[in-house]
């Protein structure tokens, strides 16, 4: 099929819709998003962020210049599919912390229901040329649902998240169930290469998928796999980090800061943002270093998040402790030595405090990309750059490795000792760094992101075949859901491929 073939429209599905009336389309995903929907003349398609006793029929509406397609969940549903699954549970195991993970048969049950109800509602809306981009781990088994709708359009999925290795993995209850769901999709993509190599290490070992040049076959079904990593709009970033009224604020910042070094942690309040050990890495920093005691501040900008969610509130209990701890053992009557605000601030905002902080410090200790560490290089003034510290295990480090100071987030003298180095870094190695950074992050931006999956989207992986699919058995104790083709409960291993309708 030629790439540049006539297209349907392009829809995209989501837990959460990119725009919101009353408020300008902020951040480089949702405007790339945003301007694919406009060239392709799509649909956003997503939870309206209420709930009602009974599932809302789909309001269509245009917002920002964007078709947009909402509906309310059902109540009591709801706190089991997002709180529960959702954040309780496929979160956690994302971000390899299997010890949160909460697995409870009613949240999973209520997860399938809510994606069975969005397919529902969808399908309803479909064109046969339309192509359907899914988000998310709130959606993999949308597609499976589509199907069994008898969808056959093209239905891509993207996971913003890490993808977990198959040992942590295995431990879900019904992983087999879930991640063989993924297999009625005609592209998955991931954010990373390793994150593919996992994907693709979990459906040949649990799901009798074999490995191609570009993707995965199971059974008759081709999926085609890649890692497109998001990227910022760079220039919508600069632009905001150089306006009049950033500047200035920037100024008065550094004026506030009196010659101090302002280092600079911008994350929603969530354990898989490294929090905890990253104030940890500052407080080494101050005991190792002296030097830096009343020389640097450490702002940390944190709104609350998933506040619903049980690991949130413990871990928000435990950060606030922290951050109290460090300014009683450290401050003076007129210095703080870490700030920590619970607030979500405008983009501009931010732009114009990465300008003033002399060093980001991004340390996850697992995160599917981290579009903050973009956003801190593309705020910072090229003649006086600062010194983005990036953890390893961050999505970001594939691409910006060579040029931040990488960093292992659970190692408090690893993360002090790049804060001192970065203090400390000439003008000529931050100019140079940044520069690389800068030519980096243009090459794969937020748009080159999209392109690049809706091109995987509409190449030549073959659509739904009509009639019947057929993939490879899946080993012993596989119980069927999920996997085209593998209706029968506790298959025996080595059991050949088995036709069923789709
Ligand atoms: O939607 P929430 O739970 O407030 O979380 C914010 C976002 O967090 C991101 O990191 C997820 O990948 C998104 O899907 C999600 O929307």
């Amino acid at each position: 099929m030629s790439k540049t073939a006539a297209k349907g429209r392009l829809i995209c599905v989501s837990n959460r819709v990119g725009t919101v009336r009353g408020a300008p389309l902020a951040g480089g995903l949702a405007v790339a998003l945003s301007s694919a929907l406009i060239a392709n003349r799509g649909l956003w398609f997503g939870w309206s962020g209420k709930t009602a006793s009974e599932a809302g029929a789909v309001v269509l509406e245009e917002i920002n210049g964007i078709n947009v397609a909402t509906l309310d969940l059902p109540t009591a549903d709801f706190d089991h599919y997002y709180a529960g699954y959702a954040n309780g549970c496929l979160w956690p195991l994302c971000h390899f912390r299997l010890d949160l993970v909460q697995f409870a048969r009613e949240h999973y049950d209520a997860y399938r229901r809510i994606n069975a109800l969005i397919a529902r509602r969808l399908a309803d809306l479909l064109k046969p040329d339309d192509r359907i981009w899914v988000h998310d781990y709130h959606l993999i088994p949308l597609a499976e649902e589509l199907r069994a709708l008898g969808c056959r359009n093209r239905i891509g999925f993207f996971l913003h998240i890490p993808t977990p290795p198959h040992e942590l993995l295995a431990a879900l209850p019904r992983h087999r169930e879930l991640m063989g769901s993924l297999l009625h999709y005609d592209v998955v993509g991931l954010q990373t290469e390793a994150d593919r190599h996992r994907l693709h290490d979990y459906a040949v070992r649990e799901l009798g998928c074999s490995v191609t040049d570009d993707g995965m076959n199971c059974g008759t079904r081709r999926i085609r796999t890649g890692a497109f990593p998001v990227g910022i709009d760079v220039d919508e970033f600069v632009g905001y980090a150089t306006s009049p009224r950033a500047l200035q604020e920037s100024r008065r910042m550094s004026k506030l800061l009196d010659g101090r070094t302002q280092v600079i942690g911008v994350d929603r309040l969530d354990y898989s943002k490294g929090l905890l050990r990253r104030a940890a890495g500052f407080e080494r920093l101050l005991e190792k270093y002296p030097r830096a005691q009343r020389n640097v501040e450490f702002l940390q900008v944190t709104p609350i998040s998933r506040g619903e969610v049980r690991a949130y509130q413990d871990f928000r209990t435990e950060l606030e402790a922290l951050a109290s701890h460090i300014n009683g053992r450290f401050g003076t009557f007129d210095w703080t030595p870490l700030r920590y605000l619970n607030k979500a601030l405008p983009q501009r905002t931010l732009a114009a405090l990465y300008r003033a902080s002399r060093i980001g410090l991004v340390t996850p200790i697992r995160d599917g990309m981290n579009l903050v560490a973009k956003e801190y290089v593309a705020a910072q003034d090229p003649e006086d750059p600062g010194v983005l510290i990036l953890s390893s295990f961050a999505g970001a480090a594939e691409q910006m490795g060579d040029d931040a100071l990488l960093v292992n987030p659970y190692d408090p003298d690893d993360v002090a000792d790049a804060l001192e180095r970065a203090r400390w870094m000439s003008l000529e190695e931050r100019i140079e760094r940044h520069r690389d950074l800068m030519a980096g992050m243009r090459r794969q931006s937020a748009d080159h992101w999209q392109r690049s999956y809706l091109e995987a989207l509409d190449g030549d992986a073959p659509a739904v075949p009509a009639g019947h699919i057929t993939v490879a058995a899946a080993p012993a104790g596989f119980t069927g859901k999920g996997v085209p083709g593998t209706s029968t409960p506790n298959r025996p291993a080595g059991h050949r491929a088995q036709a069923v309708s789709p």
